[in-house]
């Protein structure tokens, strides 16, 4: 019998818990569009999420054939971040089936963390304002770790400060930062393939991957048995 109370389960943000896309979608477009710059299309948007903000600015402009200098990729970053506090929830949701499965994590008394490229604070401030915030035992964002995803470090740092064990923990996500994180810290990876993935995230050989949050629990079974 498992248990529980033993395990971390450690749950990406973007594209794994909530889909954040249009939000990030609108702001980027809210950015772009005051320093004259072309509208990017969702599709662009959604494959550049998973490596913070920035990262996600600069491969938008990227695909759309844009050069950014450090000066005006700092002011769309700037403008991105003053639009995307005021319209962080409007449209972001959890995705099917995940609050259902926390719903059960949580009853088992299982140990829930996030572990996001977002910021600390746009973190917190997304799961406070669509109440999700106590599921989790802790929240690391980027700004909160030694090092981000792809590093291990980051991924080991939120097991112990959820006070869990690196060997009875698993990391559920929807990107190749977070299939890294997970291979460089040893601990095993769920892919959820509704999220963001990137293009990285298809050469690598993924054992468990789910297209439903509804899954999670039996994988979860199944790794921990
Ligand atoms: O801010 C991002 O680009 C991604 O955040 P994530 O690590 O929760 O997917
Ligand atoms: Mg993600």
């Amino acid at each position: 019998m498992t248990r529980w109370h033993d395990k971390t389960v450690l749950f990406d943000l973007d594209g794994t818990l909530i889909d954040t896309a249009p939000d990030l979608h609108a702001s980027l477009c809210y950015a772009f569009d005051k320093e004259g710059l072309a509208a990017v299309d969702l599709p662009t948007v959604r494959s550049a999420i998973g490596h913070g903000a920035r990262a996600m600015i600069q491969q938008s402009a990227d695909r759309s054939g844009t050069t950014l200098n450090t000066a005006l990729l700092d002011l769309l970053h700037q403008h991105f971040l003053d639009y995307y506090v005021e319209h962080i929830a409007d449209h972001s949701k959890p995705f099917d089936g995940i609050i259902e499965t926390l719903d059960v994590l949580k009853e088992r008394q299982a140990k829930i963390a996030v572990c996001t490229n977002k910021t600390q604070s746009l973190a917190e401030h997304l799961l406070g304002d669509i109440r999700m915030a106590d599921y989790f035992d802790v929240i690391v964002g980027a700004d909160r770790a030694s090092e981000k995803k792809p590093s291990a470090k980051h991924i080991i740092e939120t097991v112990e400060l959820a006070n869990g064990t690196i060997e009875d923990a698993v990391m559920i996500g929807d990107s190749s930062t977070d299939a890294k994180a997970a291979a460089a810290s040893s601990v095993p990876f769920i892919y959820m393939t509704y999220g963001y993935p990137d293009a990285v995230l298809g050469d690598m050989n993924i054992p468990h991957k789910l297209d439903t949050a509804r899954n999670i629990l039996a994988v979860l079974e199944d790794i921990f048995s």
